[in-house]
Protein backbone atom coordinates (compact mmCIF):
# COMPACT_ATOMS: atom_id res chain seq x y z
CA UNK A 1 0.00 0.00 0.00
CA UNK A 2 1.62 3.25 -0.95
CA UNK A 3 1.70 6.20 1.69
CA UNK A 4 0.16 9.87 0.96
CA UNK A 5 2.64 11.64 -1.06
CA UNK A 6 3.68 14.04 1.89
CA UNK A 7 3.61 11.10 4.17
CA UNK A 8 8.10 11.41 4.71
CA UNK A 9 8.34 14.79 2.94
CA UNK A 10 8.01 16.68 7.01
CA UNK A 11 11.73 16.74 7.27
CA UNK A 12 11.75 20.73 7.56
CA UNK A 13 7.94 21.38 8.80
CA UNK A 14 6.45 21.18 12.00
CA UNK A 15 3.09 19.90 11.96
CA UNK A 16 0.32 20.18 14.61
CA UNK A 17 0.42 17.38 17.10
CA UNK A 18 -1.86 14.13 16.50
CA UNK A 19 -5.12 14.10 18.82
CA UNK A 20 -5.19 10.78 19.83
CA UNK A 21 -8.45 9.73 20.81
CA UNK A 22 -8.70 6.27 22.83
CA UNK A 23 -11.95 4.18 23.32
CA UNK A 24 -12.43 2.24 26.18
CA UNK A 25 -14.86 0.28 27.99
CA UNK A 26 -13.97 -1.95 30.84
CA UNK A 27 -16.57 -4.48 30.16
CA UNK A 28 -17.04 -6.14 26.69
CA UNK A 29 -19.51 -6.07 23.78
CA UNK A 30 -20.90 -2.68 25.29
CA UNK A 31 -20.26 -1.31 21.38
CA UNK A 32 -16.57 0.16 21.88
CA UNK A 33 -15.53 -1.04 18.31
CA UNK A 34 -18.66 0.35 16.71
CA UNK A 35 -18.50 3.67 18.62
CA UNK A 36 -14.49 3.53 17.58
CA UNK A 37 -15.55 2.86 13.41
CA UNK A 38 -18.19 5.05 13.29
CA UNK A 39 -16.38 8.34 15.46
CA UNK A 40 -13.14 7.59 13.10
CA UNK A 41 -15.49 7.30 10.23
CA UNK A 42 -17.20 10.55 11.01
CA UNK A 43 -14.38 12.50 11.79
CA UNK A 44 -13.23 11.52 7.99
CA UNK A 45 -16.79 13.01 6.76
CA UNK A 46 -15.68 16.19 8.61
CA UNK A 47 -12.50 16.51 6.78
CA UNK A 48 -10.46 14.87 9.47
CA UNK A 49 -7.69 12.56 8.01
CA UNK A 50 -7.93 9.97 10.32
CA UNK A 51 -6.50 6.75 11.46
CA UNK A 52 -7.85 4.03 12.96
CA UNK A 53 -6.09 1.63 15.46
CA UNK A 54 -6.96 -1.52 16.71
CA UNK A 55 -5.31 -2.56 19.54
CA UNK A 56 -7.40 -5.36 20.26
CA UNK A 57 -4.34 -8.22 20.16
CA UNK A 58 -7.04 -10.78 20.93
CA UNK A 59 -9.97 -10.13 19.73
CA UNK A 60 -9.52 -7.51 17.30
CA UNK A 61 -12.42 -6.80 14.73
CA UNK A 62 -12.62 -3.01 13.41
CA UNK A 63 -11.24 -4.75 9.87
CA UNK A 64 -14.11 -7.04 9.97
CA UNK A 65 -16.57 -4.27 10.68
CA UNK A 66 -15.41 -2.31 7.79
CA UNK A 67 -15.06 -5.56 5.47
CA UNK A 68 -10.99 -5.11 4.91
CA UNK A 69 -8.95 -8.15 4.36
CA UNK A 70 -5.43 -7.26 6.15
CA UNK A 71 -2.06 -9.03 4.08
CA UNK A 72 -0.62 -7.82 7.55
CA UNK A 73 -1.38 -7.14 11.42
CA UNK A 74 -0.10 -5.78 14.59
CA UNK A 75 0.91 -9.60 14.91
CA UNK A 76 3.44 -9.35 12.13
CA UNK A 77 4.96 -6.80 13.15
CA UNK A 78 5.61 -7.90 16.63
CA UNK A 79 6.91 -11.33 14.89
CA UNK A 80 9.72 -9.04 12.78
CA UNK A 81 7.56 -10.17 9.18
CA UNK A 82 6.88 -6.90 8.61
CA UNK A 83 7.20 -2.95 9.31
CA UNK A 84 4.59 -1.19 10.50
CA UNK A 85 3.60 0.84 7.77
CA UNK A 86 3.37 -2.80 5.95
CA UNK A 87 0.25 -3.08 8.35
CA UNK A 88 -1.59 0.38 6.87
CA UNK A 89 -5.41 -0.43 4.43
CA UNK A 90 -7.07 2.49 3.46
CA UNK A 91 -10.27 2.27 4.38
CA UNK A 92 -13.88 4.04 2.94
CA UNK A 93 -12.90 7.64 2.04
CA UNK A 94 -9.51 7.34 2.91
CA UNK A 95 -9.41 6.05 6.08
CA UNK A 96 -6.44 4.28 7.16
CA UNK A 97 -7.11 1.57 9.38
CA UNK A 98 -4.36 -0.38 11.65
CA UNK A 99 -5.47 -3.84 11.99
CA UNK A 100 -4.43 -6.09 14.65
CA UNK A 101 -4.99 -9.84 15.03
CA UNK A 102 -7.44 -11.92 15.66
CA UNK A 103 -7.24 -15.06 18.30
CA UNK A 104 -3.20 -14.66 19.01
CA UNK A 105 -3.70 -15.26 22.29
CA UNK A 106 -0.02 -14.69 23.39
CA UNK A 107 -0.35 -10.86 21.94
CA UNK A 108 -2.57 -10.27 24.76
CA UNK A 109 0.83 -10.65 26.92
CA UNK A 110 2.97 -8.14 25.58
CA UNK A 111 5.48 -6.57 28.18
CA UNK A 112 4.46 -2.59 28.73
CA UNK A 113 7.86 -1.23 26.69
CA UNK A 114 6.42 -3.07 23.90
CA UNK A 115 2.74 -0.74 24.11
CA UNK A 116 4.90 2.10 24.53
CA UNK A 117 7.36 1.06 21.85
CA UNK A 118 4.07 0.62 19.48
CA UNK A 119 3.07 3.94 20.46
CA UNK A 120 6.71 5.52 19.79
CA UNK A 121 6.19 3.88 16.18
CA UNK A 122 3.20 5.54 15.12
CA UNK A 123 4.48 8.57 15.98
CA UNK A 124 7.50 7.88 13.54
CA UNK A 125 5.40 6.49 10.78
CA UNK A 126 4.80 10.45 10.26
CA UNK A 127 1.43 9.92 8.12
CA UNK A 128 -0.39 13.25 7.22
CA UNK A 129 -3.06 12.83 9.68
CA UNK A 130 -5.04 15.21 11.94
CA UNK A 131 -6.91 12.63 14.55
CA UNK A 132 -5.72 8.52 15.57
CA UNK A 133 -8.86 7.04 16.77
CA UNK A 134 -7.70 4.34 19.32
CA UNK A 135 -9.90 1.10 20.21
CA UNK A 136 -8.61 -0.52 22.62
CA UNK A 137 -9.01 -4.39 24.33
CA UNK A 138 -11.85 -5.06 26.94
CA UNK A 139 -10.48 -4.85 30.47
CA UNK A 140 -7.72 -3.24 32.16
CA UNK A 141 -4.92 -4.62 31.20
CA UNK A 142 -1.70 -2.77 30.66
CA UNK A 143 -2.12 -2.24 26.87
CA UNK A 144 -5.37 -0.49 27.51
CA UNK A 145 -3.95 1.61 30.50
CA UNK A 146 -0.86 2.62 28.16
CA UNK A 147 -3.03 3.73 25.38
CA UNK A 148 -5.40 5.63 27.18
CA UNK A 149 -2.22 7.09 29.05
CA UNK A 150 -1.07 8.57 25.93
CA UNK A 151 -3.99 9.85 24.27
CA UNK A 152 -5.14 13.42 24.91
CA UNK A 153 -8.60 12.28 25.41
CA UNK A 154 -10.24 8.71 26.55
CA UNK A 155 -13.70 7.81 25.52
CA UNK A 156 -15.14 5.48 27.79
CA UNK A 157 -18.62 3.81 26.59
CA UNK A 158 -20.88 2.56 29.06
CA UNK A 159 -24.50 0.77 28.58
CA UNK A 160 -27.29 0.24 30.83
CA UNK A 161 -26.50 -2.54 32.81
CA UNK A 162 -24.60 -2.96 35.79
CA UNK A 163 -21.31 -4.78 34.82
CA UNK A 164 -20.62 -2.41 32.02
CA UNK A 165 -21.23 0.81 34.92
CA UNK A 166 -18.86 -1.53 37.77
CA UNK A 167 -16.24 -2.17 34.97
CA UNK A 168 -16.17 1.64 33.80
CA UNK A 169 -15.60 2.67 37.02
CA UNK A 170 -12.86 -0.05 37.87
CA UNK A 171 -11.14 1.43 34.40
CA UNK A 172 -11.43 4.99 34.89
CA UNK A 173 -9.78 4.48 38.85
CA UNK A 174 -6.98 2.77 37.42
CA UNK A 175 -6.30 5.05 35.09
CA UNK A 176 -6.74 7.85 37.59
CA UNK A 177 -4.84 6.77 40.42
CA UNK A 178 -2.24 4.36 38.58
CA UNK A 179 -2.10 6.45 35.38
CA UNK A 180 -2.35 9.95 36.25
CA UNK A 181 -5.56 10.17 33.78
CA UNK A 182 -7.67 13.31 35.53
CA UNK A 183 -10.01 14.04 32.52
CA UNK A 184 -12.57 11.26 30.92
CA UNK A 185 -15.23 11.89 28.47
CA UNK A 186 -18.50 9.31 28.94
CA UNK A 187 -20.68 8.18 25.90
CA UNK A 188 -23.49 6.17 26.95
CA UNK A 189 -24.28 3.88 23.91
CA UNK A 190 -27.66 1.52 22.97
CA UNK A 191 -29.83 3.97 24.98
CA UNK A 192 -33.38 3.37 24.71
CA UNK A 193 -33.78 7.54 25.51
CA UNK A 194 -31.97 10.94 25.77
CA UNK A 195 -32.49 10.51 29.75
CA UNK A 196 -31.32 6.98 30.38
CA UNK A 197 -27.85 8.76 28.66
CA UNK A 198 -27.60 11.38 31.46
CA UNK A 199 -28.68 9.02 34.38
CA UNK A 200 -26.08 6.81 33.33
CA UNK A 201 -23.56 9.26 33.29
CA UNK A 202 -25.05 10.41 36.88
CA UNK A 203 -24.50 7.12 38.69
CA UNK A 204 -20.64 7.27 37.29
CA UNK A 205 -19.84 10.72 38.17
CA UNK A 206 -21.43 10.60 41.84
CA UNK A 207 -18.98 7.94 42.56
CA UNK A 208 -16.77 8.94 41.01
CA UNK A 209 -16.37 12.78 42.37
CA UNK A 210 -16.91 11.18 45.73
CA UNK A 211 -13.70 8.77 45.51
CA UNK A 212 -11.81 10.07 43.22
CA UNK A 213 -9.53 12.73 41.27
CA UNK A 214 -10.85 13.06 37.78
CA UNK A 215 -13.37 14.79 36.51
CA UNK A 216 -15.51 13.20 33.91
CA UNK A 217 -17.44 15.09 31.25
CA UNK A 218 -20.79 13.72 29.29
CA UNK A 219 -20.16 13.52 25.80
CA UNK A 220 -23.73 12.23 24.99
CA UNK A 221 -25.81 9.26 23.81
CA UNK A 222 -26.10 7.11 20.98
CA UNK A 223 -29.81 5.36 20.93
CA UNK A 224 -29.49 1.48 20.32
CA UNK A 225 -30.72 1.28 16.90
CA UNK A 226 -31.65 -1.68 14.45
CA UNK A 227 -29.62 0.13 11.75
CA UNK A 228 -26.27 0.01 13.43
CA UNK A 229 -26.40 -3.89 13.51
CA UNK A 230 -27.53 -4.43 9.77
CA UNK A 231 -24.25 -2.21 9.02
CA UNK A 232 -22.50 -4.18 11.07
CA UNK A 233 -23.75 -7.52 8.82
CA UNK A 234 -23.16 -5.47 5.94
CA UNK A 235 -19.61 -4.39 7.20
CA UNK A 236 -19.98 -0.97 7.20
CA UNK A 237 -20.11 1.63 9.24
CA UNK A 238 -23.86 2.98 10.09
CA UNK A 239 -22.31 6.29 8.97
CA UNK A 240 -21.53 5.44 5.68
CA UNK A 241 -24.50 2.81 5.23
CA UNK A 242 -27.19 4.90 6.63
CA UNK A 243 -26.45 8.15 7.08
CA UNK A 244 -29.81 8.79 8.34
CA UNK A 245 -30.55 6.48 10.97
CA UNK A 246 -30.66 7.60 14.66
CA UNK A 247 -27.12 6.37 15.67
CA UNK A 248 -24.86 7.77 12.41
CA UNK A 249 -27.07 11.33 13.58
CA UNK A 250 -25.79 11.01 17.04
CA UNK A 251 -22.42 10.00 16.19
CA UNK A 252 -22.03 13.11 13.58
CA UNK A 253 -23.18 14.82 16.94
CA UNK A 254 -20.06 13.36 18.56
CA UNK A 255 -17.19 13.79 16.22
CA UNK A 256 -18.90 17.24 16.31
CA UNK A 257 -18.39 17.71 19.81
CA UNK A 258 -14.70 16.10 19.78
CA UNK A 259 -13.64 18.28 17.11
CA UNK A 260 -14.32 20.96 19.39
CA UNK A 261 -12.61 19.47 22.57
CA UNK A 262 -9.52 22.03 23.45
CA UNK A 263 -5.60 20.59 22.82
CA UNK A 264 -4.51 19.95 26.42
CA UNK A 265 -2.09 22.54 28.24
CA UNK A 266 0.89 20.46 28.97
CA UNK A 267 2.05 16.64 28.51
CA UNK A 268 0.17 14.60 31.16
CA UNK A 269 3.01 11.31 31.57
CA UNK A 270 6.02 10.61 29.78
CA UNK A 271 4.20 8.49 26.93
CA UNK A 272 2.19 11.38 25.92
CA UNK A 273 5.16 13.68 26.53
CA UNK A 274 7.04 11.64 23.52
CA UNK A 275 4.17 11.15 21.32
CA UNK A 276 3.63 14.75 21.44
CA UNK A 277 7.44 15.36 20.81
CA UNK A 278 8.05 12.45 17.95
CA UNK A 279 4.83 13.63 16.39
CA UNK A 280 5.92 16.70 15.67
CA UNK A 281 9.77 15.57 14.82
CA UNK A 282 10.55 14.69 11.35
CA UNK A 283 10.74 10.72 11.30
CA UNK A 284 13.69 11.79 8.58
CA UNK A 285 16.02 13.09 11.07
CA UNK A 286 19.48 11.72 11.43
CA UNK A 287 19.81 8.78 14.06
CA UNK A 288 16.25 7.72 13.07
CA UNK A 289 15.55 4.68 14.43
CA UNK A 290 12.70 1.73 14.80
CA UNK A 291 11.69 2.66 18.65
CA UNK A 292 9.29 -0.89 17.59
CA UNK A 293 11.61 -2.84 16.83
CA UNK A 294 13.97 -1.87 19.63
CA UNK A 295 11.18 -2.07 22.10
CA UNK A 296 10.51 -5.67 21.04
CA UNK A 297 13.96 -6.46 20.50
N1 LIG B 1 -26.06 1.56 19.40
C1 LIG B 1 -26.28 0.25 19.17
N2 LIG B 1 -27.49 -0.17 18.76
C2 LIG B 1 -27.76 -1.48 18.53
N3 LIG B 1 -26.85 -2.45 18.69
C3 LIG B 1 -25.62 -2.11 19.11
C4 LIG B 1 -25.26 -0.76 19.36
N4 LIG B 1 -23.96 -0.72 19.75
C5 LIG B 1 -23.53 -1.99 19.74
N5 LIG B 1 -24.51 -2.83 19.36
C6 LIG B 1 -24.48 -4.31 19.27
O1 LIG B 1 -23.50 -4.78 20.19
C7 LIG B 1 -22.59 -5.66 19.52
C8 LIG B 1 -21.21 -5.47 20.10
O2 LIG B 1 -20.70 -4.24 19.66
P1 LIG B 1 -19.14 -3.97 19.52
O3 LIG B 1 -18.47 -5.11 18.85
O4 LIG B 1 -18.96 -2.62 18.98
O5 LIG B 1 -18.78 -4.02 21.07
P2 LIG B 1 -17.35 -4.04 21.77
O6 LIG B 1 -17.54 -3.34 23.08
O7 LIG B 1 -16.31 -3.49 20.87
O8 LIG B 1 -17.12 -5.57 21.97
P3 LIG B 1 -15.74 -6.33 22.33
O9 LIG B 1 -15.40 -5.91 23.70
O10 LIG B 1 -16.13 -7.76 22.23
O11 LIG B 1 -14.74 -5.90 21.32
C9 LIG B 1 -22.68 -5.28 18.05
O12 LIG B 1 -22.43 -6.42 17.25
C10 LIG B 1 -24.09 -4.80 17.90
O13 LIG B 1 -24.93 -5.88 17.58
Amino acid sequence: MPLPADSNASSHTTRAPVRVIAVASGKGGVGKTSVSVNLAMSLVHAGQRTLLLDTDLGLANVDVMLGLSPQFTLADVFAGRCELRDTLLEGPRGLWVVPAASGKRHMTELLPQQHIGLVHAFCELDLPIDVMVVDNAAGIADSVLTFCQAAQDVIVVVCDEPASVTDAYALIKVLSRERGVNRVQVLANQVANANEGRQLFEKLERVSSRFLDVTLHYLGAIPRDEWLRRAIQRQEAVVEAFPGSPSALAFREIARRARQWQSPQGPRGHVEFFMERLITQSANEPGHHDPLRSAVA
